[in-house]
């Protein structure tokens, strides 16, 4: 999967932004991805500072282009260029303090087309390295919300990989916002070659409980078939159900999902979080991510605790995503 990803990629010079620029783990993986010609990195942070990560580690960095905010001959064009992409929201001069933030100016690039992509949250947290981008590269046309999904590696070479939404962004969403991304996960699932089916999850299988929490992911199923009426989705579905083929013959016999689920859409935030670092920690799942979906141009967190590989992967999904057609 990542060869085919790599290759679409190689030789491009796609640039992506690392504000993290003095973080071992994200150097480590700008260094590996410009000398395996898949990205052009651009680090974000003080020139000298970077510089000594790079020596500790014997990383050459001739031909890593390091930005520092401070310095930035083109900061007062940048300024003018959130102010008014801000539309009133932001004045000069809380720009001017805003964009020293390495993630805002990182940001800022990729909005003012001076670079494709921005990876970013190795120590920063979610919602820091969201923020910009939800204030400053919006959603696209059609699209409400961003959310965040992740890529479910099992350990298994040919085992079956999955999408898990959302769980980094929308920390309640109603039925309409979930239906929306239940849509862009299946969509986020075909960038990998994963066959979208997509289970609402919830603790309970058609009916076999009754709350709100249910009548809500039922409601979301609905307007989901409703927005995309050829997707195979069905809810409310239990893991078991969604996952395993034996309960889903005993729990939903005709679900078309049922047993065979490769998009896992988590009723809110907690659940999704809490459920894709179990998967990883107890069940051995590489999760790459989280993606950010419906964004204009791509931005992708990182947890904080992610490893270099990580680092390396996401960076390649982003610069796969600046080349998408939609
Ligand atoms: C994402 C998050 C940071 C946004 O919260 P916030 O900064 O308080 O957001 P605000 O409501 O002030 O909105 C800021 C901007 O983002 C936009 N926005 C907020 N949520 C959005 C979403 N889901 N999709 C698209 N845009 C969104 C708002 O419209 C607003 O735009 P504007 O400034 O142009 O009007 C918040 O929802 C959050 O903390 N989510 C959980 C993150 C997390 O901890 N995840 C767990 C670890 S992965
Ligand atoms: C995605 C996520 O959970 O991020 P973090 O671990 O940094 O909070």
């Amino acid at each position: 999967m990542f060869t085919a990803l790599s290759n679409k990629i190689s030789g491009k010079n796609l640039k992506i932004v690392y504000p993290e620029g003095t973080v071992v783990r994200v150097l480590g993986a700008a260094v590996r991805l410009n000398a395996d010609n898949l990205i052009d990195p651009i680090l974000i942070g003080n020139a000298e500072e970077i510089q000594s990560v790079a020596s500790e580690n014997r990383w050459d960095l001739t031909d890593i282009e390091i930005i520092d905010p401070e310095t930035y001959d083109a900061f007062e064009e940048m300024v003018a260029a959130f102010v008014e992409r801000r539309k009133g929201k932001n004045t000069e001069e809380q720009a001017r303090e805003m964009l020293k933030d390495e993630t805002y100016f990182g940001t800022m690039l990729v909005q003012m087309d001076l670079a494709d992509g921005l990876v970013s949250g190795a120590v920063n947290s979610t919602g820091d390295t969201v923020r910009p981008a939800l204030q400053i590269i919006k959603t696209k046309p059609g699209v409400k919300l961003t959310s965040g999904s992740f890529l479910m590696i099992p350990r298994e070479e040919d085992g079956q990989k999955m999408i898990f939404s959302d769980c980094a962004i929308n920390i309640n969403p109603d039925a309409q916002s979930l239906a929306e991304i239940a849509v862009e996960s299946a969509k986020t699932a075909k960038m990998f070659d994963i066959e979208p089916r997509v289970a609402m999850l919830s603790f309970s299988t058609h009916g076999s409980a009754a709350s709100e929490e249910v009548d809500k992911v039922v409601e979301a199923t609905r307007i989901a078939k409703e927005i995309a009426p050829e997707l195979p989705i069905d809810g409310e579905l239990q893991f078991d159900a969604a996952y395993a083929p034996s309960v889903a013959q005993q729990k939903a016999p005709e679900s078309p999902v049922a047993g065979q689920a490769t998009v896992f859409v988590f009723p809110e935030i907690q659940s999704g979080n809490i459920g894709y670092k179990i998967a990883q920690r107890l069940g051995g799942y590489q999760a790459v991510g989280p993606m950010l979906q419906g964004l204009n141009k791509p931005v992708s967190d990182l947890s904080r605790g992610c490893t270099e590989e990580d680092v390396y992967k996401i960076s390649i999904i982003t610069a796969n995503q600046a080349i998408m057609e939609d």
